[in-house]
């Protein structure tokens, strides 16, 4: 398939240089006291996989539905292209929204028609003949890898089929935008990696922006290359995926990244004394100071080798390690390190002359 015939249509609006497919600026939308939407702003790059991800509750679905006109907001700007569509009428709205092809996670195929018709609706809708209708339809289950499926009825088909097929839809009338509505959600953990990999060699090979909707991290880390994190109804941190993964800023991506970044072993916090330890008489050579360690770039991956040369009386890795994410070295770690003849002390600084972010967390009696 060419990339003509995914294209992005019309060229999208340039401000400093930067070609945004969508635009929002300070918008808000309130359901009597709840402000779902509280005064966002977010730019959606032409050509990037944009990650939006929040708790329940964060917004998500009101930012969606304002993003496709379902939902009008109360003040702000909304730009598809280039063009607002804050004040648009409903015949206005509806060629605007055809720029953006949606997938969900419930996949919403039509269980009476055929995976070839489903990926062809968009289609009829916009007047094509039958006959280029199905053949664009086979070019894109070729496209998704479902060559051969086209014959069969939903119901027939995977859970990661079924998306596949969504992919196709959402893709037939070459939107400007893919935006994933936590469009793996419902899938287990070896479909989602299959869906994501698809997702990312699309964008790698057409282009195609991607706005991907999701709560869960490991989506993010996986493919997007930039992140934006919503916290009732407010964007609180956004950044390039790697950066926001080494240094959260909040406490809300912090909490969202539990699951996918090394912490302190439950084991060894229960068992933390505040303070570095190894101070008073007769504690001295008792235990280890627990320290949290963290740094990003290329001086990342030559950080535990280089401590180790530099302490003689050795350190214990007790988790962690360095990690690869877009490419760059994220290094977290927490090290036990011997309490006793001043060695915290020397590992932190020589931590901090590497660049690294230092936390002590106390320390623990004998080994933790
Ligand atoms: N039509 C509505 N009327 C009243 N309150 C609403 C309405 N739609 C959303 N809300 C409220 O706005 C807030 C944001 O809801 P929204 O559905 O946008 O969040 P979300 O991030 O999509 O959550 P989820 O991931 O659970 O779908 C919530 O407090 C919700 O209860």
């Amino acid at each position: 398939m060419s990339s003509q015939t995914l294209s992005a249509g019309p060229a999208a609006e340039t401000e400093n240089g930067q070609e945004a497919v969508v635009r929002l600026t300070d918008v808000r939308r309130h359901f009597g006291d709840t402000p779902a939407i509280d005064g966002v702003s977010l730019t959606v790059r032409k050509g990037e996989i944009l990650g939006l991800i929040g708790r329940s509750g964060a917004g998500k679905s009101t930012l969606i539905r304002c993003l496709n006109g379902l939902e009008r907001p109360d003040s702000g700007s909304i730009e598809i292209e280039g063009r607002e569509i804050t004040g648009l009428s409903e015949p206005e709205l509806q060629p605007l929204r055809r720029r953006i092809g949606m997938i969900f996670q419930h996949f919403n195929l039509l269980s009476a028609k055929t995976v070839e018709e489903n990926v062809a609706l968009p289609l009829k809708i916009e007047g094509w003949s039958r006959e280029k209708r199905l053949a664009r339809a086979a070019e894109l289950l070729e496209l998704v890898g479902l060559t051969g499926k086209a014959k069969s009825y939903p119901a027939a088909l995977s859970g990661g089929q079924k998306q596949r097929v969504g992919i196709a839809r959402a893709l037939a009338a070459g939107p400007a935008l893919l935006l994933s509505d936590e469009a793996t959600s419902a899938l287990d953990p070896e479909t989602t990696a299959s869906i994501l990999e698809l997702l990312k060699d699309i964008n790698a090979r057409l282009g195609l922006t991607i706005l991907l909707i999701t709560h869960e991290m490991e989506v993010i880390r996986t493919i997007a290359d930039r992140v934006a994190v919503i916290d009732a109804g407010l964007i609180v941190e956004e950044g390039p995926v790697w950066s926001v993964f080494a240094d959260p800023q909040t406490a809300t991506t912090q909490n969202l990244l539990a699951g996918v970044r090394p912490g302190l072993p439950q084991t060894v916090a229960a068992r933390l004394v505040r303070g570095p330890g190894g101070t008073k008489a007769g504690e001295t050579g008792a235990g280890e100071t627990i320290l949290g360690v963290d740094l990003s770039g290329p001086e990342a991956g030559t950080l535990l080798s280089g401590l180790s040369v530099e302490l003689s009386g050795g350190f214990r890795l007790i988790h962690g390690g360095v990690d690869d994410i877009q490419g760059q070295p994220v290094a977290r770690f927490f090290i036990g390190v011997p309490s006793a003849d001043g060695a915290a002390a020397q590992a932190i600084a020589y931590l901090e002359r590497r660049g690294a972010k230092v936390e002590v967390f106390g320390h623990v009696a004998g080994h933790a």
